[in-house]
């Protein structure tokens, strides 16, 4: 399977994001990809204003957009995320379109970004949104996936959950900044494959410097054993690579760290 990573400076509108988003999915098709995946807050900038200002529900035009898209290219797309308005709250949520344009997952973070490191970054994601409790899987033809958002993947029990549900790669629509990326990005990313032997995907937004949050960008692909397959720097741009799941059954046999858990001293349970 074949992703591609669509690192997009983000624009102020979701149109006109929606406009450069439509761009970049034909270029990711014409290099072959599979599957596509946008970053977190693909459709406004990074900031609890813009959150509110645009929190679009499910059949909002900016979706419908690219569930289009991903039909008429014939295109899985993992679309997110996006500010979702639903029961009367805002989510930080992420839509998967599969190659008819169908829906057929949503996740909605689970673990809020409420951060503050003195000089570094300052965030509080729950001053808009509400959290979710989501475990989200879906299934294609190269096998079930994994989908979470960003500090999601600080929480190595929700891809623990998700590798023991049967993903075989874990998608992630991110944004890490200045202050976490250069410290925990590839390190995450590495350690989150490793643990689960499993891939892992994560989309980044461009930096842009002008913004009131600088994405690290660094879109990224690693492997069940741990390793980089492939990263972006700081630029707009698509990272294209090829997940060989021959390799994945290759690492667990030869290292069978799901099989040797001792769930007969602890386990992990989904609520
Ligand atoms: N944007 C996020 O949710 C998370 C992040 O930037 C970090 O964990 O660092």
């Amino acid at each position: 399977m074949k992703v591609a990573l669509l690192q997009l400076k983000t624009l102020p509108t979701p149109e006109e994001n929606l406009e450069k988003i439509k761009q970049m999915l034909v270029q990711a098709k014409q290099e072959g990809a599979d599957l596509a995946v946008l970053p977190e807050m693909c459709c406004c900038p990074y900031e609890n204003s813009a959150f509110v200002r645009y929190a679009m529900p499910e059949n909002a035009p900016f979706l419908q957009g690219i569930a289009e898209m991903a039909g008429a290219l014939g295109l899985y797309v993992v679309a997110g995320s996006v500010p979702l308005a639903a029961d009367g709250r805002i989510y930080n949520a992420a839509f998967v379109y599969d190659n008819k344009g169908s829906c057929i997952a949503r996740h909605r973070k689970t673990h809020l970004f409420d951060i503050n490191v003195p000089g570094g970054q300052y965030f509080m994601e729950s001053d808009t949104f509400t959290a979710g409790r989501d475990v989200t899987t879906f299934d294609t033809p190269w096998g079930r996936m994994g989908l979470m958002i960003c500090y999601d993947i600080r929480f190595p029990e929700l891809s623990r959950l998700l590798a023991l549900e049967g993903a075989r790669a874990i998608l992630v629509p991110a944004a890490f900044n200045m202050t976490t990326g250069p410290a925990h990005w590839e390190m995450s990313f590495r350690m989150r494959a490793l643990d689960n032997q499993v891939f892992l995907a994560g989309c980044a937004p461009a930096r842009d410097l002008q913004s009131s949050y600088t994405a690290w960008g660094h879109s990224i692909v690693t492997d069940p054993w741990g390793s980089v397959v492939a990263e972006l720097d700081e630029n707009e741009g698509i990272l294209t690579a090829e997940l060989d799941f021959a390799r994945l059954e290759q690492v667990r046999a030869e290292l069978p760290l799901l099989k040797h858990r001792r769930t007969d001293c602890y386990d992990i349970i989904r609520k």
